[in-house]
C-alpha cells in the first residue's frame, strides 16, 4: 500500500489481491475511479478497484502468469542453480514479458495526479494500471536492477537470450536507469558486474567464457556503429540487417569487440557513449530521438563435456516516446513521429492481441523492430522498464506509456535455450581449442613484452625520480592489470593444454574401442552426442543392432516357412492346378505381360475353334432335322406310324426315334439301313450336345 508521495517498497508492500476485470468505458479506454483524498488510498487499491468496479487494463485480456512461471522475483521458483547446467535437456521458459514502471522524481509529486502502489499506478480520472512492479521516485538504480534484470542475467548465463529495454518520454529517466551515473550505476553496468561476478565464481577448469560486445544506434531509420566512428560520418555506407542462423538477425559489418575483463567492457561502452554524444552535436536532439542498443554475446563452454551455448543480452535505451514537438525536428526526422517507435507499438499491439497467431507481425517496418524481432518473437526473455513523469503536463505521454506497457504485459513468451553446439565432435573441439590456445599464446607474449617495456621505462627513470612519481597511479594500475591478465591467460593456457591432451587421449581410446557401425545415420547420431554419453550410447546402439538383426532373421525364417507351406499346398492340389501354378510361375519368369498376351491369344484361338464346332453342330442338327422331316413324311405316306418320342429324364429331354412294328416288312429293307445310319448320327449329335 503506497499513498501519494510515498516510495513503493517491496518489503512493506501489501500482497496484491485479485484484480477486477471489467471493460473500459472512457474515451481513453479506461474507466474512472475518483478517490477524493489521499487518505482514501490507505485502503488496498485493488480492493477499492473492486468496490468501484474499476478495471485494470493489464488483466483485461490476459491472466497474469503465476509466480512459478514468472522470473520477476528473486525467490521465484523459476530461478535456476547458479552453475550452468548443460547436461539437462533444454527447458523452454514460458511466461509473459516482465513489465515494470519507474516514476522520475517530481518537485510536485504530492500534488501530482498519479498514485503509486507496489504493482499498480492509479489516476483519479483515468483508472488503474497493473504491472509486475512500480518503482517510486526515490527508488535506486540498484533496486530497479535487482527487480527487473538480475534474474535475467542468471538465465542468460544458462543459455537463454535476454532483452531489456527502457521505454518512456524524453527526460523521464531511460538513460538514467539504463546507464546511470558514476555514483548511481544503471542497469547496463550492474548487469556487466553481475556477469563478471558469475564468471569469476565459476570453476575455470570446467567453464570457459567468451564475450563479445557491439554497440549501435538507430537514428532516422539508419544504423550507426558506435564502436566504429567511421559509420557515424555523413555519407558512410549504410549498415544492413540480415537474417542469421546463429542470432536470428545480424547487422552486417557491425564491430564486435572481444572482451577479457569487466573493466575493458565498461571502457568500450564508455567509448560508444562518447561517440553517441559527439554525434549528438550534429543533430540537436539526437539522443532523445535515437535508440541505443548494447549487445553482449556470451559463449559458454563446458570444458569437460565439450558443449557450448551462446546467448545474447540486448540492453536498449529507446528514443523518447513522445511526438516530435518542433517543425524543425519533424523536418529533420522526415516524419512527425519516430518510425521505429511507431512500428514497435504496432508489433506490441499485434503480439499482445489474441489473434496474432495468424496475423502478420510487421517486424520489417522499422530497423528497431527488425533488430528486436528475435527477442519479441519468442527467442528471448524480455524485461521492459517504462519510465514516466507524474506531473500533469506529462499526462498524455504517461498514459501512452502505460498503454504501451499494459499491451506488452499481454505478450506470452516461450523461450528456448540456445544450445547451439552440443556436438561431441572431438576433432572440431580440438581444432577450436588449438586456435584459442594459439591466439592466447600470442596475446600472452604481447602482454609480456609490453609489461617488460613498462618495467624498463619505469626502471630507466627510477634513478631520477621515485617510481610512484614517474609512473603515476594510472601506470601502476595498468601494470597490475597486465600482470593479472598474464596470470589469468597463463592459467587458461594450462587448462587448454590439459584439455587438448585429454581430448586427444579420448579420441585415441574411443576410436580403438568404437564398433564399426554400418548405419551412417546412427554414426551421425553418435557423433552429435557428448563425449560422456558416447560410450553408453555405443553400447545401446550395438544392442539395438543385435536385436534388429535377430528380428530380421526371425522374419526371414518365417517367410521361408510360408513359402514352403504354399508350395506344399500347390503340389497337394490337382496335378492340373500344380501344372497351372507351375505355368503361372513360368509365365512370371517370362514376364507377366508377355504371358498374359499369349494366354489371351490362346483363349481367342480356342474360342474360335469352339465357334467353328458350334457352326458344325448347328449344320449337323439342321441336316438331321431335314432327314427326320423327310423320313416322317415318307413313313406317313406309307402308313408307317412312327416319330420322335420325347421323354423327360430329370432336367434333360431325351428324344427317341420310335417306329411302329406294324410297318410292313417291305419297308424294313428300304428304311432299316437309313434308320440305322440316322440313329447312329443322332447318337453322335447327342454326344456332341
Ligand atoms: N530516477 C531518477 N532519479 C534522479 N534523476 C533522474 C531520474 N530519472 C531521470 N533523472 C534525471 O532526469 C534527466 C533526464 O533523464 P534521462 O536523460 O535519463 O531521460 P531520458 O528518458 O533518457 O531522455 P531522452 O529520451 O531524452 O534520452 C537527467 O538529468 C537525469 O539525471
Amino acid at each position: 500500500m503506497i499513498s501519494r508521495g510515498q516510495t513503493p517498497r517491496r518489503s512493506g508492500a501489501q500482497t496484491p489481491s485479485t484484480p477486477s476485470l471489467s471493460r473500459p468505458s472512457s474515451s481513453l479506454g479506461f474507466s474512472k475511479t475518483t478517490p477524493s483524498s489521499s487518505s482514501r488510498y490507505q485502503q488496498s487499491s485493488t480492493a477499492r478497484a473492486n468496490e468501484r468496479n474499476v478495471f485494470t487494463p493489464v488483466r483485461e485480456r490476459v491472466s497474469r502468469p503465476s509466480s512459478s512461471l514468472s522470473y520477476s522475483s528473486a525467490n521465484s521458483s523459476f530461478s535456476r542453480p547458479t552453475t550452468p547446467s548443460f547436461a539437462t535437456p533444454a527447458q523452454p521458459y514460458m511466461g509473459s514479458i516482465k513489465v515494470t514502471v519507474r516514476a522520475k522524481p517530481s518537485a510536485t509529486f504530492l500534488r501530482d495526479p498519479w498514485f503509486l502502489h507496489e504493482d499498480s499506478i492509479q489516476h483519479n480520472e483515468i483508472g488503474e494500471f497493473k504491472f509486475d512492479h512500480v518503482f517510486g521516485p526515490d527508488s535506486s538504480n540498484e533496486q530497479v536492477y535487482q527487480d527487473t534484470v538480475q534474474n535475467l542475467i542468471q538465465q542468460l548465463m544458462e543459455g537463454y537470450n535476454a532483452t531489456v529495454f527502457a521505454y518512456g518520454m524524453t527526460g523521464s529517466g531511460k538513460t538514467y536507469s539504463m546507464s546511470g551515473t558514476k555514483e548511481e550505476p544503471g542497469v547496463i553496468p550492474l548487469s556487466i558486474k553481475e556477469i563478471f561476478t558469475k564468471i569469476s565464481d565459476s570453476d575455470p577448469s570446467q567453464w570457459k567464457y567468451d564475450l563479445k560486445v557491439s554497440y549501435l544506434e538507430i537514428y532516422n531509420e539508419r544504423i550507426y556503429d558506435l564502436l566504429n566512428p567511421s559509420t557515424l560520418k555523413t555519407g558512410s555506407p549504410e549498415l544492413k540487417i540480415r537474417d542469421s542462423t546463429d542470432y536470428g538477425v545480424k547487422v552486417i559489418g557491425l564491430v564486435e569487440e572481444t572482451i577479457r575483463s569487466e573493466h575493458e567492457l565498461l571502457k568500450i561502452i564508455q567509448r560508444g557513449d562518447i561517440n553517441r554524444r559527439t554525434s549528438e552535436t550534429d543533430f540537436n536532439t539526437r539522443s532523445s530521438r535515437s535508440h541505443a542498443i548494447v549487445q553482449l554475446r556470451i559463449s559458454t563452454t563446458n570444458i569437460s563435456l565439450g558443449t557450448e551455448t551462446i546467448s545474447t543480452l540486448s540492453l536498449c535505451d529507446l528514443a523518447g516516446s513522445e511526438k516530435a514537438t518542433s517543425s524543425n525536428e519533424r523536418r529533420k526526422e522526415g516524419a512527425f513521429i519516430n518510425k521505429s517507435l511507431l512500428a514497435l507499438g504496432s508489433v506490441i499491439v499485434k503480439l499482445s492481441s489474441p489473434q496474432t497467431s495468424v496475423g502478420h507481425i510487421p517486424y520489417r517496418d522499422s530497423k528497431l523492430t527488425r533488430l528486436l524481432q528475435p527477442a519479441l518473437s519468442g527467442d528471448s526473455l524480455v524485461s521492459i522498464l517504462c519510465t514516466i513523469q507524474t506531473q500533469p503536463a506529462a499526462l498524455a505521454e504517461t498514459v501512452n506509456t502505460m498503454r504501451f506497457a499494459a499491451r506488452a504485459k499481454n505478450i506470452n513468451l516461450n523461450v528456448k535455450k540456445n544450445e547451439v553446439d552440443l556436438s561431441s565432435d572431438k576433432d572440431r573441439m580440438i581444432e577450436k581449442l588449438r586456435t584459442q590456445l594459439e591466439s592466447q599464446t600470442k596475446e600472452l607474449q604481447l602482454l609480456k613484452s609490453s609489461k617488460n617495456g613498462a618495467n624498463n621505462s619505469a626502471s630507466t627513470v627510477q634513478g631520477y625520480y621515485s617510481s610512484e612519481t614517474v609512473m603515476g597511479q594510472a601506470d601502476v594500475s595498468q601494470v597490475t592489470e597486465l600482470k593479472e591478465q598474464i596470470s589469468q591467460l597463463d592459467s587458461e593456457n594450462r587448462i587448454l593444454i590439459e584439455r587438448l591432451e585429454h581430448l586427444k587421449r579420448l579420441n585415441e581410446e574411443s576410436s580403438a574401442e568404437r564398433v564399426a557401425l554400418k548405419s551412417d545415420l546412427i554414426n551421425d547420431i553418435i557423433t552429435t552426442l557428448s563425449t560422456e554419453n558416447q560410450q553408453s550410447m555405443i553400447v545401446k546402439v550395438e544392442q539395438l543392432f543385435k536385436r534388429s538383426f535377430s528380428e530380421i532373421e526371425e522374419y526371414q525364417s518365417y517367410i521361408s516357412h510360408l513359402e514352403n507351406r504354399l508350395k506344399t499346398q500347390l503340389s497337394s492340389t490337382s496335378p492340373k492346378k500344380a501344372k497351372s501354378s507351375q505355368h503361372i510361375e513360368e509365365k512370371m519368369d517370362l514376364g507377366i505381360y508377355d504371358a498374359l498376351m499369349k494366354e489371351q491369344e490362346e483363349e481367342i484361338l480356342q474360342l474360335r475353334s469352339e465357334l467353328r464346332n458350334k457352326d458344325k453342330l448347328i449344320n449337323a442338327l439342321q441336316s438331321t432335322k431335314r432327314v427326320r422331316d423327310s423320313l416322317t413324311h415318307t413313313i406317313n405316306g406309307n402308313n408307317v406310324h412312327g416319330g420322335i418320342n420325347v421323354t423327360q429324364h430329370g432336367d434333360s429331354k431325351r428324344e427317341t426315334f420310335i417306329y411302329n412294328s406294324n410297318v410292313g416288312d417291305a419297308l424294313k429293307p428300304l428304311n432299316g439301313e437309313k434308320l440305322n445310319a440316322y440313329n447312329s448320327k443322332l447318337d453322335d449329335v447327342r454326344g456332341k450336345v
